[in-house]
């Protein structure tokens, strides 16, 4: 079988920082599988390796059975591999129902036509009002991107990686700073993702990861510490390690 996504003995140093060690992962077609780890573990460097982002120092990143380590960044994209940002990378002045309609419109090959593809085509204005809705976006759909609640413009972020179509989607944690009172929309956002995409979840916050998760790695010092379905890894002595000795 090939996997969604797989990286074979990947190790990345930063001079004499070495911070991905020799990691094997296997990502199963339509898997919702988390990295976790603690601050520092390398968790963001493996996914700017993934994305092509950062070169490795040696191992392969293969996206379904393809080899794609030597390809740059925007042909992994049209290989089907999306991220999301951790930091908030939107237009500010665009409106979500705008910035929908441009990443629906670069899908699509538009370019510079958009606007006017955006108001006569049938099909990309059911698309982005499908798009609006799933991510709970029709409310503000004409707000200005930087007038919007945190929450909301972390949703817009999920909602333009789920426009691009990807097979394989990088969520790079996605509650991060979102209040505790906007947080279930992140939630429900995220569960209700397509099931034919396959998800790599980056997260802090252990609610999301153990609702989400059907499978989760963990990682330490950049290299995988354990690997197994969430029951197994909440209950793991080795786990239970690292993360009661990062609270103390
Ligand atoms: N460009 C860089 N140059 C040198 N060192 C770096 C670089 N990027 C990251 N590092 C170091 O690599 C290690 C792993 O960092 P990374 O950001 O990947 O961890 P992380 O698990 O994502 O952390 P967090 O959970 O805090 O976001 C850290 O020690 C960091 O200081």
């Amino acid at each position: 079988m090939s996997y969604a996504l797989e990286t074979r003995g990947l190790d990345k140093h930063f001079g004499g920082l070495h911070v991905t060690r020799d990691l094997s992962l296997k990502i199963a077609p339509g898997a919702r599988h988390a990295l976790i780890g603690p601050n520092g573990a390398g968790k963001t460097t493996v996914i700017n390796q993934l994305t092509g982002v950062l070169e490795p120092s040696a191992g392969r990143i293969l996206l379904e059975g393809q080899d794609i380590t030597d390809l740059p960044v925007h042909k992994r994209v049209l290989r089907g591999l999306s991220r999301t940002f951790q930091i908030n990378q939107l237009y500010p002045d665009l409106t979500p129902l705008e910035t929908i309609g441009l990443a629906v419109s670069e899908r699509l090959g538009g370019g510079g036509n958009w606007w006017r593809r955006m108001g006569t085509r049938d099909d990309i204005n059911a698309e982005i009002a499908e798009t609006l809705e799933r991510f709970r976006l029709l409310d503000v759909m004409n707000d200005p991107t930087s007038t919007l609640p945190y929450g909301k413009q972390r949703l817009l972020e999920i909602a333009v990686a789920i426009a691009a179509k990807p097979r394989v989607l990088l969520l790079d944690e996605p509650a991060a700073g979102v209040p505790e009172g906007e947080r279930k929309d992140i939630l429900a956002a995220v569960a209700a993702l397509p099931r034919d995409v396959t998800v790599l979840l980056i997260e802090h916050d252990m609610d999301l990861v153990f609702s989400f998760a059907d499978r989760i790695s963990v990682l330490v010092s950049g290299a995988l510490l354990v690997e197994g379905a969430p029951d197994e890894v909440a209950r793991d002595p080795q786990v239970k390690a690292v993360y009661l000795g990062e609270a103390a």
